[in-house]
């Protein structure tokens, strides 16, 4: 038995760099806190920030890759002291509608592991698709249009499934996969989502995909909770049996796989708990309130908000809440992210943040009326490529005549963007409304300062910028709950991360941010157009 002291709390994210681990006490303070890099870790994958994209264009990541830094990142957490037997309940968090294809009887090599060899070395021949669809493939369009004609057209899929056919999510790609890899596809006796995969792996079963995760995939129906049979039938043959079941996010799963026993000391009482998306494990790790709007700055950037009912989006996306699962989050999500901001970066600041920070702070709010957007990956909303840089008159230009100009510009155009799509979306901002900053570049204070300029509002940070793996953690306790003598969700919630430290604040608007980037952003729905119908 392990005391009420000593009871620790362990959360993963599977994200698209790195696998990432948090362990917390029972009042949810941080005690460890440890990751594993896909690129320099695992080196033999030859991935590029995590991910392999194919002359075709399909961008995929190896799923043992997954398994092998699993491995790793358990033996890494030991070496720094975490007495995992302590750990109570594993949740976790992964990159959202990325999808995994086991091969037939794989539950069963799950369920007869060796624990005197690898993880990754015995279910090196689990997967009837070695490379794993992500979220930043684009290359699914024919099949987004079909799902679409199939129930009616694109506004009666948002709303059965809370979006429009999106390239990235699951069911577009897993008509793909049946489509060009029929053999394979026949083969699969489960299709995982990363996150259900991750619950798996440490339940040694196939674990349900979670209603918050669930709903990336076009297929499941957001209001009713199931799997919408037109959708399914749509994307692919006999999809019903290799989903599986649907939980709520905060399931209880079962007892951790023996094999974690007897190889990394784990307490045979430990409980897994469902695995969720990156993004709804952000909320919670975040704690988000209903006045606050979350920017997570990771390799994608996403804006999301809780909400209360589920409403028709055309653009964004609506997901079941993690916590209350009669509630929504709404999200929008850019690919052009951290990947375009390091290029710049390496390009124009010598590979250095510091110096980037100091060429973005040198140049006034505004950039003298420069203007640029940049997207390396077909954009996501609006669904564009290219690099587009305008003079104040809106003429194009080919290039800006300073490194800082550049990197301004960079800054500037992503938050224009997400402002401006955040708010065709309703999403509204007031006197009262906070913005919670988190991920990566959330760290970086020069970078943040343009995000409460260009949607002058204040931006608060965490103590923790991976808010998605501390949410798992998190979800690892609210999970475990009893139940009867917490029956409302939230209540519990709250009551758990009342001692968790707050956010704090880290930039304020300058005053004269309004007068600037209103405009801005109306400049940028207006340039938008003129580049989509160009294109
Ligand atoms: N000081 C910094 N300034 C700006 N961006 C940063 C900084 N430090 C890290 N990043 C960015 O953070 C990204 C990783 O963020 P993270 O939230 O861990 O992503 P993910 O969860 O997708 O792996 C990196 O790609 C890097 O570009
Ligand atoms: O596609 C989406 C959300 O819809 C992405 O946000 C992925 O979930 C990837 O997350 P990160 O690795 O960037 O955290």
């Amino acid at each position: 038995m392990v005391s009420e002291e000593e009871k620790m709390y362990l959360g993963f994210d599977f994200s698209t760099q790195q696998l990432k681990a948090f362990v917390v006490d029972d009042n949810l303070r941080v005690l460890f806190e440890e990751f594993v890099e896909f690129d320099s870790a695992l080196p033999e994958f030859r991935t590029q920030k995590g991910i392999i994209q194919s002359k075709d264009k399909s961008i995929t990541s190896p799923t043992i890759m997954w398994v092998k830094a699993v491995d790793i990142l358990l033996d890494k957490l030991q070496i720094i002291g975490a007495d995992l037997g302590k750990v109570v309940a594993i949740s976790g968090s992964a990159q959202q509608h990325g999808t995994v294809y086991w091969q037939k009887g794989s539950e069963a090599v799950m369920q007869s592991l060796d624990p005197s060899s690898f993880l990754h070395t015995q279910l090196a021949s689990c997967f009837t698709v070695p490379n794993s669809p992500i979220w930043m493939d684009s290359s699914t369009t024919e099949y987004c249009r079909k799902l679409e004609s199939a129930v009616g057209g694109s506004e009666e899929l948002a709303k059965i499934t809370g979006s429009v056919a999106y390239e990235r999510f699951s069911g577009p790609q897993i008509a793909k996969i049946a489509h060009t890899k029929k053999i394979a596809y026949d083969n699969t006796e489960r299709i995982s989502l990363v996150s259900s995969f991750g619950a798996s792996l440490f339940l040694g079963k196939y674990a349900p995909i979670d209603f918050s995760d669930g709903s990336g995939m076009n297929l499941l129906d957001i209001r009713k909770k199931c799997w919408n049979s037109k959708c399914l039938e749509a994307c692919a043959p006999n999809l019903c049996g290799k989903l599986g079941k649907l939980v709520p996010s905060d399931e209880v799963l079962g007892y951790i796989n023996p094999y974690y026993v007897e190889r990394f000391a784990f307490n045979p009482n430990c409980r897994v708990v469902s695995f969720t998306g990156d993004n709804p494990a952000s909320l919670i790790g975040m704690c988000l309130k209903s006045n606050e709007i979350a920017v997570s700055l990771g390799t994608s950037d996403t804006i999301f908000m809780w909400l209360e009912d589920a409403k028709l989006l055309t653009e964004g996306h609506i997901l079941i809440n993690p916590l209350q699962p009669d509630n929504y989050m709404a999200m929008l999500c850019f690919k052009n992210g951290s990947l375009i901001r390091e290029k710049i970066r390496n390009s124009m600041a010598d590979r250095s943040w510091e110096e980037f920070s100091k060429l973005l702070e040198r140049t006034p709010r505004g950039n003298f009326g420069n203007m640029g957007l940049f997207y390396d990956e077909i954009e996501i909303i609006p669904r564009i490529s290219g690099e587009f840089r305008f003079d104040k008159m809106d003429n194009p230009v080919k290039k800006f005549s300073s490194a800082e100009t550049e990197i301004r510009a960079l800054i500037e155009g992503q938050f224009v963007a997400k402002r401006a799509h955040a708010e065709e979306l309703g999403f509204h901002i007031d006197s009262v409304s906070k913005i919670l900053a988190t991920g990566g570049a959330s760290n970086n204070k020069a970078i943040v300062q343009v995000l409460a300029d260009v949607f002058n509002t204040p931006v608060y940070t965490l103590k923790e910028a991976n808010s998605a793996s501390l949410g798992g953690a998190y979800l690892a306790k609210q999970g475990i709950r009893d139940r009867e003598k917490h029956s409302d969700p939230v209540l519990y919630f709250q009551e758990i991360t009342s001692k968790v430290s707050l956010p704090t604040l880290f930039c304020t608007p300058y005053n004269d941010s309004k007068e600037i980037y209103t405009p801005m952003v109306a400049r940028y729905k207006k340039l938008i157009k003129t580049i989509s119908n160009d294109n």
